[in-house]
């Protein structure tokens, strides 16, 4: 455990942390001379020996100053030893979640990371002061104790030493017991919360819907399995700890028994009797202590083993040196992937030259996102090789694609900030005007005068003060202002009133420029000024693709398409042409 504590700890946190250690060994020590004075003294005591009592009551007073000028350093330089440590956990975290492939994050993993980042951080950060100080003082100051003991009547102390494999196997025992009980309590602990925050984020679905009941019972559930959980963690928890200070309290009977026969046999003096049996309970005391806390470090142990399986997840493979693309074209080269199920691309290839638009359509789940998802890197293909310049992606490195590539996804995501400063982290090293005329390109400028404080209001959280329309708006403007020279654009598939959808229309102008755009495209006019299009075939793979004329011309799959889509439109092609 400490081992894994110095592991997670910066290099401060480790400083602070190996001196605790030393003062809380140093402690535990003072502790137990100080148990062992009590056997001379008590001794003397009821020999009447007073002059000799006066020396040992001396001595115990020393070591007692002693003890409590090094515990109250021990404790406060445990507490900053805490700190430090949940400052190195959150950081590590945090440092961890910027490295974890993209395609890792799911809505399921939110309760993992919150669980963590809350009580299991502040449980892990509380070890060294509160846990670790007692559980090592409950096993040091009793070893000291039993040292001690052989110098004073080596057959109880021989006992006491039987007793000490038994106590140890029954505090290993209770650990996994608790260990075991909180590991299945944080899965459901963590489900609970993920169902919690779906309950709260889904409310006007639900209410649209009429489908309150069913996710009212989706989060009772979680809710009972998280209490069933806690039940079954303190039931074997109790039992455990019940168990372990009966082995504890037996141990003080062995030594009572053993020294009642020496007493009556008239081996050991009474008052040596007396004195022993008073250590007995002593050095038994802080064991029951360390066992009531084993727990604790179960606790500990989950929140560990979660970060240590985070630290375990691979990252997608990285070049030793970035390669350098000819050019800014996309190139799919017999592309097989899917997410764990079956296959959703199979053997697909194109190419979507440099500073061109592609659109991709087809049928609904033919895998036009999961192509976008791929040149951004998320994933990479099963088999085959998606490269950007003629470099396949893994030679290229995350962080060269990623500087490469502006997604302007459906789900984006707004902050709860300012709509400004939402723009802004497109790049955020631009001033305020470049950032303002970024935003007016892409049509946001419009947004910002209907809202009461202009470009300084905020958009709430997720933005959810502003439509959909309005939303993709702003992610564009962050893709201008990113200027990559590729643009993957998920089109909205909702409706969009005549105004955002113009602006959009001009948004994409903007961004179009000499860029290379790739285009899941659901819009008839994107759909038509593409410089190519791709029509997905549903089964993997890519059915028709040309320009719009040439495909209109072949009255294939993509004409039937096209005036599906025309007629459910109400389109009027001469209107817009
Ligand atoms: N993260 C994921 N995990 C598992 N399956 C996924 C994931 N994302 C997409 N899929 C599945 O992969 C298939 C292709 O999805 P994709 O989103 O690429 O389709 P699409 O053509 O963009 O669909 P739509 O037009 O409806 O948005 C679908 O069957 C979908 O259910």
């Amino acid at each position: 455990m400490i081992r894994r504590l110095l592991h997670y700890s910066s290099v401060s946190a480790r400083r602070l942390l190996v001196t605790e250690l030393v003062f809380i060994v140093a402690t535990a020590l003072l502790q137990g001379i100080a148990f062992l004075l009590l056997v001379p003294l008590l001794r003397n005591l009821f020999r009447g020996e007073m002059g000799a009592l006066g020396t040992w009551l001396i001595a115990l007073a020393g070591v007692s100053i002693a003890y409590v000028v090094v515990a109250w350093f021990a404790s406060q330089i445990g507490m900053r030893a805490s700190t430090a440590l949940l400052d190195s956990l959150l950081n590590r975290l945090g440092d961890r979640l910027v490295n974890l492939p993209v395609a890792w994050f799911s809505r399921d993993r939110s309760g993992l990371i919150t669980g963590i980042a809350t009580q299991g951080a502040m449980f892990v950060s509380t070890m060294p002061y509160a846990i670790l100080r007692l559980i090592l003082t409950g096993f040091i100051t009793p070893a000291t104790v039993l040292v001690g003991m052989y110098v004073v009547d080596w057959r109880l102390a021989l006992a006491m030493t039987v007793m000490v494999p038994i106590m140890i196997g029954g505090y290993r025992w209770l650990r996994r017991a608790i260990g075991r009980g909180d590991a299945v309590h944080s899965v459901a602990v963590a489900d609970a919360s993920n169902r919690v925050v779906e309950f709260a984020r889904a409310q006007p679905t639900l209410r649209t819907a009429g489908e309150g009941a069913v996710a009212d019972h989706l989060v009772e559930q979680a809710l009972q399995r998280q209490h069933r959980a806690y039940r079954g963690m303190l039931v074997t928890g109790g039992a455990g700890i019940a168990a372990f200070t009966g082995i504890v309290q037996l141990s003080i009977t062995v030594v009572l028994v053993l020294g009642a026969f020496l007493a009556i046999g008239g081996s050991i003096d009474p008052a040596t009797l007396i004195a022993l049996l008073v250590l007995g309970v002593r050095f038994n005391e802080p064991i029951a202590g360390a066992g009531d806390l084993g727990g604790g470090i179960s606790v500990a142990r989950t929140t560990l083993d979660q970060l240590d399986e985070l630290a375990a997840v691979t990252a997608l493979p990285e070049p030793a040196g970035a390669g350098t693309p000819a050019d800014w074209s996309i190139g799919f080269d017999n592309v097989t992937f899917g997410y764990g199920g079956g296959a959703v691309l199979r053997d697909l290839s194109f190419t979507a030259p440099a500073g061109q638009m592609t659109a991709i359509v087809g049928p609904s789940g033919s895998g036009k996102t999961t192509i976008t998802k791929l040149i951004a890197r998320f994933y990479d293909p099963e088999s085959g090789t998606v490269s950007i310049g003629g470099v396949p992606a893994p030679q290229l490195g995350t962080s060269v694609v990623e500087a490469a590539v502006a997604p302007v996804f459906q789900d984006v995501y707004l902050f709860d900030d300012t709509i400004l400063n939402n723009v802004w982290i497109g790049n955020s090293e631009l001033t305020r005007e470049q950032v303002i005329a970024a935003a007016t390109r892409a049509r946001v400028d419009e947004i910002a005068d209907r809202l009461p404080n202009g470009w300084d209001t905020r958009v709430g959280e997720g933005g959810s003060n502003l439509s959909g329309g309005e939303r993709q708006r702003v992610s564009i403007a962050r893709a201008l202002l990113k200027d990559a020279p590729i643009v993957l654009l998920d089109e909205a598939t909702s409706a969009l009133d005549i105004g955002n959808e113009i602006a959009i229309g001009d948004a994409i102008d903007a961004v179009r420029a000499d860029r290379t755009m790739i285009v899941v495209a659901h819009r008839l006019q994107t759909i038509m000024t593409a410089d190519q299009i791709l029509l997905l075939d549903g089964n993997g793979g890519i059915r028709e693709s040309g320009t719009h004329n040439q495909l209109l011309a072949a009255d294939g799959a993509y004409a039937r398409y096209w005036h599906e889509r025309v007629d459910a439109a109400g389109w009027q092609l001469s209107a817009h042409n």
